[in-house]
C-alpha cells in the first residue's frame, strides 16, 4: 500500500489543567467545540495530515494531562517530541505564570537548557499586559514567538498549530526530523472563557 505521508512530525500540548489543551486539539483536527471540561487521563493524541507545498505531511500531536498528578507519565513524552507548544488561558493570570515551570519540566528531560540568556526566577509581566505577553517568549528565549489562538475559533486553531513546518534540509528535500530532542515551541494564550 502507498504512503499515506511523506514527513511525520511529533507535537506535543502542555500546560495547566482546564487551559483548553484538548479543545485547541480537537477544533484543529475535527473542527469540533467541547463545552465540558473532561480532563485528560496521562495522554491522547490525534493526527492530521496536511499538506505543505506538494508534500503530504502527517501531524501527530499529543495531548497531555494538566494535573499534576500524571506528570511522571506525560514527561515521558516529551523527549520524542518535535515541537512543544506552551498552552495557557489568557483569563488565568495563574496559568500564565506557569509558563515557566512548564518550560523547566522540558528544560529538565531537553536540551532547551543550552538555549542562551534564559534565567531561573525570570518574571513574564502580567498575562493581561499586551506588551508582558509579547515579550514572553523573548524573554524564555523560545525559538518562536507568542501565538493567540482558541478552540472556539477555527481560523485562530488552525492558524496557530499550523505554523509549525517543515523546513527543507540542504540538498532541498523534505526530512522526517529525527525527534531526539525536546524543544520548548511557542506560547499560546487562549482567548479567555468569554
Ligand atoms: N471560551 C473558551 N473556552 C474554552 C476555550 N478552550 C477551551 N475552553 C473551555 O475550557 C474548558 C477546559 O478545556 P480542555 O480543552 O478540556 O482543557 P485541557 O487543558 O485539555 O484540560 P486537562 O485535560 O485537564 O489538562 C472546557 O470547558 C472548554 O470548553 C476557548 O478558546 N474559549
Amino acid at each position: 500500500m502507498a504512503k499515506q505521508y511523506d514527513v511525520l512530525f511529533r507535537l506535543l500540548l502542555i500546560g495547566d489543567s482546564g487551559v483548553g489543551k484538548t479543545c485547541l486539539l480537537c477544533r484543529f483536527t475535527d473542527n469540533e467545540f467541547h463545552s465540558s471540561h473532561i480532563s485528560t487521563i496521562g495522554v491522547d493524541f490525534k493526527m492530521k495530515t496536511i499538506e505543505v507545498d506538494g508534500i503530504k505531511v502527517r501531524i501527530q500531536i499529543w495531548d497531555t494531562a494538566g494535573q499534576e498528578r500524571y506528570q511522571t507519565i506525560t514527561k515521558q513524552y516529551y523527549r520524542r517530541a518535535q515541537g512543544i507548544f506552551l498552552v495557557y488561558d489568557i483569563s488565568s493570570e495563574r496559568s500564565y505564570q506557569h509558563i515557566m515551570k512548564w518550560v523547566s519540566d522540558v528544560d529538565e528531560v531537553g536540551d532547551a537548557t543550552s538555549l542562551p540568556g534564559r534565567r531561573e526566577g525570570t518574571s513574564l509581566g502580567k498575562a493581561s499586559s499586551q506588551g508582558g505577553r509579547a515579550n514572553a517568549s523573548r524573554k524564555l528565549c523560545l525559538p518562536q514567538p507568542w501565538m493567540k489562538t482558541s478552540g472556539t475559533h477555527q481560523k485562530a486553531s488552525r492558524r496557530s498549530l499550523l505554523v509549525i513546518r517543515p523546513t527543507r534540509s540542504r540538498n532541498g528535500r523534505w526530512e522526517e526530523s529525527k525527534g531526539s530532542k525536546s524543544t520548548p515551541g511557542p506560547l499560546l494564550g487562549l482567548q479567555g472563557h468569554s
